[in-house]
């Protein structure tokens, strides 16, 4: 029943865990979105599905402060409202998924209505859900289709189980894990970057590239809610996802085509040209409190009273990886990420090599490519330049994509619009496969058993910092140079 993607017919988008924080912050102002914007079927009909008994009202209530409404969009916001449903009943008992199941076929006249399951529940439940669906709401006359949040396990082992579990229940062209990172603007431009501009694709190899820094920075702790990031960390939440996602993006060779498995087949071989991560090529850190800073600052993560005094889990890492493959064997591709720090960041930096028989007295700066992901989609490529006017001196400067300036009338939707969007159009491109997975644990399982194994402690960084001031000496370690030197002139608007 796949592929029956005809927009004529009803939908029904099933909203599990429709009381949680990832519901009311992130997939009904998602939904509002897609519904604003006509994206969506026309017949579509939209199911909260949770424990606690409230009313759509109530669920509006709790949700509206997320949505951004324009004024003039009050009665499509009425309409919206309007196509919602909600349905209280547990996790784990059948009956209560007959009830859902009754719910959403009064809405599924003619010979056609696919189904979407949003997944925005604990893992603890996560079994019992996928079974229930299975059993009792599986769409008879069309697709259904099971999108599920991360975390797909914490290890290989238990990422494994659930991989089977979900594969006894569901084929996998039904199944769409999210990795909002791969719904981001820049991240899905990667591939254009490199495939579609002859100018990188002959220099994106060991021969040209010195190392690659692909770095994610909050700005923000655990602020009381250390609970569940104490027992994944960082490399968890952040590194062995959305980084290694990326990561596989600027490494893999180029596919066959276009086709969602021809990419994934690329993104997978690359992945498994790479072999564990050893404990002497990672950095852990984690923050404490800043002594001269204001608030949530002074807080450090053992501050945090939802985390045990004792905790040893990384909120920073820095770990290098290494592809054994001919077009990036010795290249480190330095992974970075860390809560509590100096700035909300995330970007991919290119460093290309030093020129070789430099004629400029040691004056030149390498090459830099950089994809910031965000703040404000930008590309850049640091680039060196005789300084304008009668001197003859060199001078950094960048050749310049900044979104904001460049695409003033285009809005840059969310990740998670996309994301959702392309489950209703069945387009598997932006999803993590089973295989990624697979060998994205395979990589990160060994360090993080022997990190937990010996209680490795972290080093301490001070909230609202850059990180450990070992990183950059790692950073130098890893052939990526920080010259300091390179200032950008912010371009006025006009
Ligand atoms: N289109 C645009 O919007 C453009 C914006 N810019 C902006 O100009 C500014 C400078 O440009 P940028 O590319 O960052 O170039 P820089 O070479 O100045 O800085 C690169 C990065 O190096 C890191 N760094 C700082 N100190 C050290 C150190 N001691 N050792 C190693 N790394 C260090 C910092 O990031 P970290 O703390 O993460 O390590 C810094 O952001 C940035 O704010 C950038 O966003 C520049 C060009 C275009
Ligand atoms: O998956 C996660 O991502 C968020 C950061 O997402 P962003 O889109 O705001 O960059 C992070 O805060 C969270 O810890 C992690 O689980």
């Amino acid at each position: 029943m796949e592929n029956k993607t005809d927009f004529q017919y009803p939908h029904t988008f099933v909203l599990l865990g429709a009381s949680g924080d990832l519901a009311k912050k992130k997939i009904y102002p998602t939904l509002w979105y897609l519904f604003r914007d006509h994206l969506l079927p026309k017949n579509t009909k939209f199911i909260g599905y949770a424990r606690t008994k409230q009313t759509v009202a109530e669920v509006k209530e709790k949700t509206i402060k997320y949505m951004k409404v324009r004024p003039g969009e009050e009665e499509t916001l009425k309409a919206f409202w309007d196509a919602n449903d909600y349905v209280a009943g547990s996790y784990d008992k059948r009956i209560d998924y007959e009830l859902l199941n009754q719910e959403i076929s009064k809405h599924e006249k003619g010979p056609l209505a696919n189904r979407i399951f949003y997944l925005a529940v604990p893992p603890t439940v996560f079994e019992d859900v996928t079974i229930n669906i299975r059993n009792a709401c599986i769409a008879l006359k069309g697709y259904s289709r099971v999108i599920i949040e991360k975390p797909f396990g914490r290890d290989d082992e238990s990422s494994e189980k659930l991989s089977d579990h979900l594969a006894r229940l569901f084929k996998e062209e039904q199944i769409y894990r999210i990795d909002h990172y791969l719904g981001k603007e820049m991240v899905q431009n990667l591939m254009t970057i490199r495939f579609a501009n002859q100018i990188f694709s002959p220099s994106w190899n060991r021969e040209n590239i010195a190392s690659v820094l692909i770095s994610f920075k909050e700005p923000f702790g655990t602020e009381g809610r250390g609970g569940y990031f104490d027992s994944f960390g960082i490399l968890r939440d952040v590194m062995q996802n959305h980084l290694l996602q990326i990561l596989s993006l600027v490494a893999m060779e180029k596919p066959v085509t276009l086709n969602p498995n021809d990419i994934r087949d690329e993104k997978v071989k690359v992945l498994r040209h790479i072999k564990p991560i050893e404990l002497k090529d990672i950095l852990v850190g984690q923050y404490v409190g800043n002594p001269d800073g204001k608030g949530e600052e002074t807080q450090g993560y053992l501050d945090d009273p939802t985390v045990p005094k004792d905790s040893v889990t990384p909120t920073y890492a820095l770990a290098a990886v290494y592809i054994n493959n001919s077009r990036w064997e010795g290249v480190p591709f330095i992974l970075r990420c860390g809560k509590a720090l100096n700035e909300r960041k995330a970007e991919v930096r290119i460093q290309y090599k030093d020129v070789p028989g430099d004629i400029f007295e040691g004056e030149t700066k390498r090459n830099e490519l950089v994809i910031r992901v965000q703040p404000g989609e930008a590309l850049y490529l640091k680039l060196m330049c005789k300084s304008p006017g009668m001197k003859f001196d060199l001078m950094e400067t960048e050749l310049d994509l900044t979104y904001s300036l460049r695409y003033k009338e285009t809005d840059v939707p969310d990740a998670y619009e996309r994301l959702i969007l392309d489950v209703f159009t069945g387009t598997q491109m932006h999803f993590v496969r089973n295989d990624e997975l697979k060998e994205a644990w395979r990589i990160f399982t060994p360090v993080l058993k022997q990190l937990e194994n010996e209680r490795f402690k972290p080093v301490p960084y001070v909230y609202g910092s850059r990180g450990p001031p070992e990183a950059d000496e790692r950073l130098a370690q890893y052939d990526f140079k920080y010259s300091g030197s390179y200032k950008w002139q912010k371009p006025t608007l006009g």
